[in-house]
């Protein structure tokens, strides 16, 4: 009984189901395969601007910003490709590099003056209940190397990244491959452990589809 009344007081009552605000369709269909139903999420499709600085400070400046657009709960995600020769870059501006210089240029090339070809894909999911809220950040990281492009290249840097313990690139990869061991799955498995700790309770309108 006194368990009992602990949960209903500790229940966080959010307006609607979490919006997750993500310019990146690619993204949004590995997040939806990842969460599957055990987060009650909806999307909208918007490219936030971003600030410069570390992935952390990134994503929930995000989350700020995506929380006042939506006016309610949000998820958003900051992807970052790191190189440990470069000491985590390109990290959060692969983006930039990848558009400017592609594969070889920018992920190889940027790499050949080293011998470590170590690198990491790093995730950080922020969540936040509302328009000034504080978001809450979970960083999820999988190590490998950057090698010459394999596989098809219909999502980033799959192409180059290959994960430790495997002889295929993320993009090589069965799609339930990558989305067991990836920096997204990982980031998210705290996030819906946060969820189910958290225990929040959705209000749904008749607006709120999937
Ligand atoms: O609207 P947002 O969510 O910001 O989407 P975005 O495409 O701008 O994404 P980021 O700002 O996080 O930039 C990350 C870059 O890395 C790419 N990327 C993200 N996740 C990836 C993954 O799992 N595999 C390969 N490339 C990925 C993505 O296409 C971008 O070029
Ligand atoms: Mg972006």
């Amino acid at each position: 009984m006194a368990a009992a009344a602990a949960a209903a007081k500790a229940a966080v009552v959010l307006p609607r189901p979490v919006t997750f605000v993500t310019g990146n369709a690619k993204k949004l269909e590995e997040v939806k395969a990842i969460i599957g139903s055990s987060i009650p999420f909806k999307s909208l499709k918007l490219d936030l601007p971003e600030l410069q600085g570390e992935p952390e400070d990134i994503s929930k400046e995000k989350a700020r910003l995506a929380a006042l657009q939506v006016n309610g709960p949000v998820l958003v995600e900051d992807t970052c490709l790191c190189f440990n020769a470069l000491k985590g870059l390109p990290g959060p501006y692969i983006k930039w590099f990848l558009e400017k210089l592609g594969h070889e240029g920018c992920l190889n090339n940027l790499l050949m003056a080293y011998e470590d070809k170590s690198a990491y894909a790093l995730c950080a999911f922020s969540f936040s209940h509302g328009p000034g809220a504080e978001p809450l950040t979970f960083l999820g990281k999988t190590p490998g190397k950057i090698v010459p492009a394999r596989g098809p290249t219909d999502f980033g840097w799959d192409p180059v990244f290959q994960p430790d313990g495997y002889d295929q690139t993320y993009a090589e990869m069965a799609k339930e491959e990558k989305n067991k061991i990836s920096h997204r799955y990982k980031s998210l498995a705290m996030v819906k452990s946060h969820f189910k700790e958290a225990g929040y309770v959705f209000q749904t309108t008749d607006d709120d589809t999937n």
